[in-house]
This record gives C-alpha cells, structure tokens and sequence, in this order.
C-alpha cells in the first residue's frame, strides 16, 4: 500500500485547526472522536533521542488533529500483543530487534512496517548504501548523477597508499566509516591530503575522492513519493594550491548537521541553485524502488564550474530533521 493511501482517509481533516496536546483533549472527547471516525494508530520503536527530535509535543497534536495516533511500542512485550497498529515507525538497531520486526511482517502483513528491516540494513555499510546510485547511472537531459570513486578498505592501514595508488584514487580523499550504524563513531569523517598519511587511517572505512562544490550541499528528503530540498552549509572547495601545501589527516565535524541552513544565505547563484526538480524526482522515484525504502534522505552534491554534474554522497535512513 502507498504511504499516501495509508493517510487519504484523514484528508477531511482542518489543517488550520490549532493542535491539541494530549492533555488538552478531555477523554470524553478523544472516545467521541474516536467513534466518529477511524484512526491510523503509528506504533513507534525509537531511541530516546529520536523521540525528542522527531514526536515533539505540536507534532503529535497535529497529527492528532489529522486523525493519526502515535503509540509507543513496549519492548519488553511482545509485538503482536499490542496495538492493533496500521503503521509501525522504526528506528532502532540490533539483530534481535531485526527479527522481531521480520516476524512481524510476516504475521501482520496488513500493517505496515516503515520499513523492511533488511532494506534499511543496506544503507548501514557505506559501500552498500551508494551501490544503488551507481547502477543507475542516471543521466538526463537535466543532468547526471553518479557517486565519486570510492574504495572500500577493510583492514591493514598500512597498505592504504598502494591500494589508492592502484586503484587511480585522486587525493584529497574522504576517509567515512564502513558502517553507518547512527552511532557517534560511524559519524566521524576526516579529509586526507596525501599519500604518506593515508597509513594512519583507522579501516574499515571507504575512501571516497573529494568533490569540489562550493560550500554548500543540497538535502533531499523522500516520504513516500512526497520530496522536499534544503540547502546546508558543506566542506569548503580544496584548491590545488592548498592541495600543492598541506599535508596530513584532518577530522572534521559533522558540518552539514551543525551548519545553520545555507536556504536564505548570500551565495553564488551557480553554486546555490537547487537541482533541477524533474532530475530529482526521477532519483527518489528509482531509489525507493531499488532501495525498497519509503523515508530517508539523500546528501547531494553539484561538482563545482558544472551546471549539471551532481554526486549522491550519502543516505540516511528516517532523518531527523525533515522539513516537510
Ligand atoms: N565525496 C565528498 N566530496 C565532498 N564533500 C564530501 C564528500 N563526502 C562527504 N563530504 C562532506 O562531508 C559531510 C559528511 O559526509 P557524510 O554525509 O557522508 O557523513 P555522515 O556522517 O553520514 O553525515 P549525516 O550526518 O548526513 O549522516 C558532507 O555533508 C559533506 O559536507
Ligand atoms: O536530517 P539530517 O540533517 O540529514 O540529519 C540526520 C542525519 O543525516 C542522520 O544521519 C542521523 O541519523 P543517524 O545518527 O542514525 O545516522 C539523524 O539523526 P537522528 O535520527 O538521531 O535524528 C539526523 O542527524
Ligand atoms: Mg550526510
Ligand atoms: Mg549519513
């Protein structure tokens, strides 16, 4: 079923209403409510900092107000015992909780579970995650969108340098974790400026090549066949001058996290110009088929002195800040 299908039932709902936390409805009210008309009840698995950043008080009574139930899922009972639940929101990691979820599905195939457990699992491994983009391939009358030349290293740092050389990797490089598993580890980036410290690298990882791009990324979030865009601030260029003078491995913080919205920034109109909307559509559309996913986001970037050259950087899975 279609993520929007799930909701069309709540469509007749005011959305100008002003929303009404759960205290603010009496219980005779919400029994009222609840007879005039079905809820979707969303069972949710979250970490507690998920729960801060994503069901914030005005959001649940909004969606209140559009006739959809947020209902936490007790871990400690089983799945099937609770709800009933339309939709089951997740995000939380471990093999326990994966299968708990696959049996889930296979027993209550009427709900449905955002989303597949094991399609998520493919966006956790750096490699894996991007491998879709690549194979696509795709290129547009607005444009084309690939991945930079990557290589995976899964242990021996010192035999880094040799496999960049063999494999034609042009520094500086991107050294990211092989695993992207949400924790602060699989969060920490550093940029590499030549060869000789390539050994002090910590494998896994995935060497990426540098991609020139003005300073500013573009965040595509996909709900279902619903997309939205924003700007953030991103890595500034690296000069060949600068290339030509420093040497080292360089930490860098979670820029594109931290960084305030670059949306109402002064910038170049050729670098802050958003992709073409048609390219992006036709991108989110063959991701979600191919991934199988219905909510994440993608990282992409516009190569620098090209109109139309766009590289996929990273997916995310349920991303916290969506700003639809
Ligand atoms: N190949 C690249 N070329 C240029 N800049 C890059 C490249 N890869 C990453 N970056 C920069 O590093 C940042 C972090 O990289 P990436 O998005 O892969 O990490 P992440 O930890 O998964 O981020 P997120 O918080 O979005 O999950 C990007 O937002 C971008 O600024
Ligand atoms: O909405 P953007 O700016 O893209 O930020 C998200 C990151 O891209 C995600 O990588 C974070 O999730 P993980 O920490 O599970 O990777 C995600 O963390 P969250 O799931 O804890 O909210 C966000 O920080
Ligand atoms: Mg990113
Ligand atoms: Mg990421």
């Amino acid at each position: 079923m279609r993520l929007e299908e799930e909701f069309s039932h709540c469509d007749n709902y005011d959305e100008e209403e002003e929303p009404k936390t759960m205290s603010q409805c009496s219980i005779g009210a919400l029994q009222q409510q609840q007879q005039q008309q079905k809820f979707v009840v969303v069972g949710y698995a979250l970490t507690s900092k998920k729960i801060k950043s994503f069901l914030q008080p005005k959001f649940e009574g909004l969606a209140r107000n559009k006739g959809i139930l947020f209902v936490a899922i007790d871990q400690n009972r089983p799945l099937s015992d609770q709800g009933p639940f339309d939709i089951v929101l997740h995000k939380l990691t471990g093999k326990e909780w994966r299968q708990i979820l696959e049996d889930y599905r296979q027993t209550h195939p009427e709900v449905t579970v955002l989303d597949p457990p094991d399609a998520i699992q493919h966006l956790h491994n750096r490699q894996s995650m991007l491998q879709c983009v690549a194979d696509m391939n795709l290129s547009t009358s607005y444009g084309r969108v690939g991945v930079p030349r990557q290589l995976v290293i899964k242990k021996d740092a010192s035999s880094i340098a040799d496999a960049v050389d063999k494999a034609g990797l042009i520094l500086p490089l991107v050294a990211k974790p092989l695993v992207a598993d949400g924790s602060a580890k699989s969060h920490e980036l550093s940029l590499a400026y030549d060869q000789y410290s390539l050994q002090k690298l910590e494998p896994p990882l995935v060497l990426q090549e540098f991609v020139n791009h003005g300073g500013v990324l573009f965040k595509v979030y996909i709900v279902g066949e619903a997309i939205k865009v924003v700007r953030r601030f991103s890595l500034p260029d690296v000069t060949k001058r600068e290339l030509s003078k420093v040497t080292g491995v360089f930490r860098f913080p979670r820029v594109s996290c931290a960084a305030a919205s670059a949306d109402d920034a002064d910038l170049d109109p050729s670098v802050a110009e958003l992709p073409p909307r048609p390219l992006l559509e036709r991108l989110a559309k063959e991701l979600r088929w191919r991934l199988g996913l219905r909510l994440f986001n993608l990282d992409i970037i516009r190569e620098h002195g090209t109109r139309d050259h766009f590289y996929v950087i990273d997916i995310n899975y349920f991303p916290g800040k969506c700003h639809f």
